[in-house]
């Protein structure tokens, strides 16, 4: 059985995917703890390895995986390589290193959908509110998120934690927007922005057709350049005296009236 060393090349550079530096570089990932690690092997996600603490052996949750996932490199590690590892302070028993998706390929799948339901985040820095926005996506059956490049990293380790296992059900991809929305827009998606200055109430639009949400920072709202493409313009109506509602609430607010007008109507 082989067992790595903290000092070994590969645990190395799996320790600099935690950094945000390297992450970006690298065409992998790093996931921690046994759920997130059982949803990556029940969702066909691109496993490079997995990692358990050599003493205990692979986790009573994953002996069935292991035993069926032969295709899968199982690897002991020494509990300091879980801890190199590990983004938190008490490090779970398990890791993997993933390969990320091809973007090229993702980008023509998400362009190519005839009815096509996608959130687009503009500058979201906050990793739980991506997280959270993620995860609802993949709740409603979206086809996809796209993040801009000023959105916080979807492969950082708060990011994946907070999808609970969604980032690895639906289409994420990294693009810069001033590039992909004209695309979509040559496709005939509508570019529904979302923003409290917006004249159409939210529960007013049409959502069965092909369309792609656009939602802007926490602090500014939509950036111009993503106001000058938008098609259409949504506001939540709003009653009481909140200035404006959490950016992962509004997604979740109309990625649930758009499930509602497709499959409940
Ligand atoms: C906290 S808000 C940004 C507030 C910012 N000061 C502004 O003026 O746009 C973050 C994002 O959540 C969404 N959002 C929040 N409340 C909304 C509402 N009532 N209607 C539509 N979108 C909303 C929009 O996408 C917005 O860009």
């Amino acid at each position: 059985m082989e067992i790595l060393s903290p000092q070994n090349a590969r645990v190395k550079e799996w320790a600099l995917l935690l950094e945000k530096k390297h992450r970006d570089k690298q065409h992998k990932y790093l996931i921690e703890g046994i759920h997130l690690v059982q949803e990556a092997l029940r969702s066909g996600a691109d496993i490079e390895c997995i990692c358990y603490e050599k003493e205990n052996g692979i986790p009573a949750e994953l002996s069935s995986a292991a035993a069926a996932r032969l295709d899968v490199n199982w690897i002991a590690v020494s509990e300091a390589v879980i801890a190199k590892c590990s983004d938190t302070k008490t490090p779970q028993p398990v890791f993997a290193v993933l390969r990320k998706a091809d973007e090229q390929v993702q980008m023509k799948s998400l362009l190519n959908k005839d009815r096509s339901l996608v959130v687009v985040l503009d500058g979201v820095q906050d990793p739980g509110n991506v997280g959270t926005i993620i995860r609802t996506a993949d709740a409603v059956g979206a086809d996809g998120i796209i993040v801009g490049s000023g959105s916080a990293d979807i492969y950082s380790p708060k990011v994946i934690r907070s999808t609970m296992g969604s980032l690895f059900h639906l289409p994420i991809l990294r693009s810069q927007l001033s590039e992909i929305l004209p695309q979509a827009k040559e496709q005939g998606i509508r570019l529904a922005g979302t923003s409290l200055q917006a004249a159409v109430n939210c529960y007013e639009y049409d959502f069965t057709g092909p369309v792609w949400l656009l939602f802007g920072s926490e602090g500014g709202g939509l950036s111009e350049e993503v106001r000058a493409l938008m098609d259409d313009g949504l506001i939540i109506p709003m009653r009481g005296q909140a200035e404006s509602l959490n950016v992962a609430m509004a997604a979740s607010v109309l990625l649930y009236e758009g499930l509602r007008q497709r499959y409940f109507n």
